[in-house]
Formats: C-alpha cells, structure tokens, sequence
C-alpha cells in the first residue's frame, strides 16, 4: 500500500461509463466530487458470494462500516443480506433502511449499557462479545428487560493477517476479542448467566487480506476450539468467520483470492460443523463497485515537483493520507494525451492530502474529469468536512440510470448545530 510507486500501462485505461451511464454528463448534471455506486456491480458480489455458499446454512451480513449509505443498505436487504453493526447509529441506519433485526449482528469492543440495551429492546440477531464485562453487562441489561440476549465470543486467534498494521484486528496486541483461555472461562461460566445464551463463535483478522494463509489459521483455531467446547457438552450454533476478504486497488499488482476459494477455506476449516455460518464482508461488497469522480482544478508546477490539483480531497477519501493506500487514478476521457508524472492532490491544507506521488498519468489540463477507482468502501463512509468543505454528494447506478442517494451537503447542514457562545452556564 504505498501511493510512491509508478503506474503499470493499464492502470490509466479511460472510463467513460459505469453501468452503462455516461459519467461525463453524470459530472455535468451532479457536479463534482461525486461518489457514484454501480448497483449491478454491487448485486454481482453479493449473487456470485451467495453462490459459492450454497448446500452451507450460512447468511451474509454487511459490514455496514463499508458503506451505511441507506440506499446500499435497502440493496443489501433487498438481496437477503444482513447487517453487521458496531453503533447506535448503524443499528438505527439498518433499520431505517428495512433490515429486520433478526438479521442484524452488533459487534465492536465499545458498545456502551445505552447501546447494548437499544439492541436488546428492538431483538437483534446477536451480539459479538469481545470482553466479559460487556458480557455481564449484557446479561445484566437482558435481565432487566426480560429478554436472552444471544452471543458469540469474539476470539483473537493471534494470528497475522498481512495487511495494513491499522486495520489487523486479530494479533494478540491488538484490541479485539478475547484468547481463547478466556473464551473457555466464559463458556465454563455459561449457567451463572440466565439471560445470555452463549452458543456462538466470532472471529475476524482485519481487513484488504489478500491472501487464504491467514483466514485458514484463524478458522483452524476457532475450529479446534469449537470441537473442544462440544466435547466439554457445549453447544455451538452459530460460527461467525467476520469480513476482511481484499479488493483490487491497483490494476496488475492485486490479486484478491476468489470469493469460490475463500468458501473452499472456510468448509475445509470448519468441516463437521452443522451449525449456521455467518460471514461480515463490507469491502469486497462495495469497493470495486464505486468511484470518486473529480474534476481538476489546475495543473501547479511546484518547485521539485508537477502536481495536479483535484476538486476531491482527504475529507471525501481518506484511505491515500490514512493509510497510504494506492487507488488507481484514471481520465474518463479516452482522449489519447503524452504521459507525464504528478503528485495528484487535494486542496486541503495539508502535505498529507495526498492521493498519489509520481504517478504516471495522460497529462490533465484544468477541467479534465477523472475517477479514483475503488472508492465504495470505506470512501464517503469516512468522509469528513475538514476545512469546511461540504460532504460530497453519492450517486447509485443501475443500468444506464442513476439515483442521486445522497444530495451534495449545503453550507447551512454543514453549520447546523453551531451557534454562538451566547449562554453561559455552569454545571
Ligand atoms: C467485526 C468486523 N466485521 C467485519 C468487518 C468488515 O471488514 P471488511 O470490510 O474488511 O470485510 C470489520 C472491519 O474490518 C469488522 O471490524
Ligand atoms: N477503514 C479501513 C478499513 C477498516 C476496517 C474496519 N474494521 C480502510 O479503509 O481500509
């Protein structure tokens, strides 16, 4: 993941459309920067995922981390997808967006007593428990509302995922779940909670994990476990594998494993196991399904280097400054242009907004629309409005149409909320 290295020939290949809608004229109408989804694109990995699951009793939950747009949560729902939560707000997002809660899961090491009880009140799936106090605190707030919440303790299998170090979640230093010692206790300790029905095993590594190696290490250590906990006489209903299967980025380097080799790992790993399988992607449903359409401000000619300014920045997308992430950059115009090498950024004040160092590009001149690919997941999801600049709007495809799902924010919304300090008060 590094924004440093040089382009491969393919990785400028123009785009003019998506889901057969021309993205000129979308800039034109809608402005830029622009998020835009192809929904056929989304609906692909979702059938070809279901597909590779069938003959497992296994449901899909979407990390709604990804993308908690509420018009790619109803698609989800649409296509008998589930939600994966780890807020209030994406609780209160999925439902809103028509997804029952017996198909919402709550996972995440914070869930606070507020949280926890607003999902036990509306019956969610699950919850993913990752330490015992949210584990007594469940049962308690389950208690008090006559209700058996039902659980799955979050292992940290140790294990490295080979991805980014800030988003590996399944090492023993990182803040997730608990070992599998103490998983052991919490089952041992099962019958002391009357209103938590602990039956379920959860699990999840990190996320952009490109290769089978570490999920087949995790599910080997959360299989062990599950067959040493049914010869103990407990009972294991529900294996939640987690997310973290990785996208292409960069055209020619990436090789994502297929959704088919992935399933492959997880029947092998977890072979004998009759129970239901759950599975939390968020990226690989969305991620190559978007893109961030942006217009060129101008071409500077700095002091050591050329850079080319874009009308997006790291409030629409994080993932460059946040991660170094690499994002293929393209021209939607195919235009046959030279090639030439920018710093390609954005206009906030910062050195770290910054999508790509000397990267090989058809040379722009101001105006030049262009697409950073790959932005579905985790793009407008963490968008900001740093140096105030307002959230950029977000566009669903379909087949040669489109449906603005959500309208660029005005400057009043941006302000909503502040006011002057005119009453001072005391505690
Ligand atoms: C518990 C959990 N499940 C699922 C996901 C989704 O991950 P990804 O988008 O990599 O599939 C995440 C985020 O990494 C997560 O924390
Ligand atoms: N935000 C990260 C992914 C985090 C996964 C959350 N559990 C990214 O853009 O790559």
């Amino acid at each position: 993941m590094t924004p440093t290295s040089v382009a491969t020939a393919h990785s400028f290949v123009a785009q003019a459309a998506i889901d057969d809608v021309d993205l000129a004229a979308l800039a034109a109408r809608l402005g830029t920067p622009l998020h835009a989804y192809s929904s056929s694109a989304i609906r692909q990995r979702i059938g070809g995922l279901q597909a590779a699951l069938s003959g497992l009793d296994a449901t899909i939950f979407f990390a709604v981390k990804a993308n908690p747009n509420l018009a790619i949560l109803q698609l989800m729902a649409n296509a008998g997808v589930g939600a994966d939560i780890v807020s209030v707000g994406e609780l209160r997002r999925s439902l809103h967006a028509g997804m029952p809660p017996e198909r919402i899961v709550f996972s995440g090491v914070g869930k606070s007593a507020d949280e926890i009880a607003g999902a036990l009140t509306v019956g969610i799936h699950r919850f993913n428990v990752e330490s015992h106090d949210e584990l007594l605190t469940l049962q308690r707030l389950a208690k008090a509302q006559g209700v058996t919440a039902r659980a799955a303790a979050r292992i940290n299998p140790d294990v490295d995922a080979h991805t980014h170090a800030k988003i590996s979640t399944g090492k023993s230093e990182n803040k997730f779940g608990v070992s599998i010692d103490e998983a052991r206790r919490w089952f041992a300790e099962h019958r002391q909670l009357s209103h938590v029905q602990l039956d379920g095993l959860h699990v999840h590594i990190g996320s952009q994990i490109l290769t089978l190696e570490p999920f087949r290490l995790a599910l080997q250590r959360v299989a062990e476990f599950w067959r040493e906990l049914e010869q103990a006489g407990h009972t294991v209903t529900s294996i939640d594998v987690g997310g973290g299967l990785g996208v292409c980025y960069r055209a020619g380097e990436d090789h994502p494993v297929a959704a088919a080799d992935y399933v492959g790992v997880i029947r092998e790993a977890l072979a004998g196991y009759r129970g239901r399988l759950l599975l939390e992607p968020g990226r690989y449903l969305v991620a190559e399904a978007g893109v961030l359409l942006t217009r060129v401000i101008r071409v500077k000619p700095g002091i050591e280097r050329q850079f080319l300014v874009l009308d997006a920045a790291m409030n629409d997308l994080q993932r460059p400054s946040l991660y170094d992430a690499w994002h293929d950059i393209v021209p939607v115009s195919d235009e046959s242009r030279p090639l030439t090498t920018y710093d390609i950024v954005g206009p906030v004040c910062e050195t770290g907004d910054t999508f790509a160092r000397n990267r090989v590009m058809p040379e722009c001149v101001a105006g030049d629309l262009l697409l950073i690919k790959a932005t579905g997941a985790y793009g407008a999801s963490m968008a900001s409005t740093y140096n105030s600049r307002p959230l950029a709007a977000e566009v669903l495809l379909n087949q040669g149409r489109y449906a603005v799902v959500r309208r660029r924010q005005h400057f009043e919304e941006m302000i909503a909320g502040e006011q002057p300090a005119r009453h001072w008060e005391t505690t």
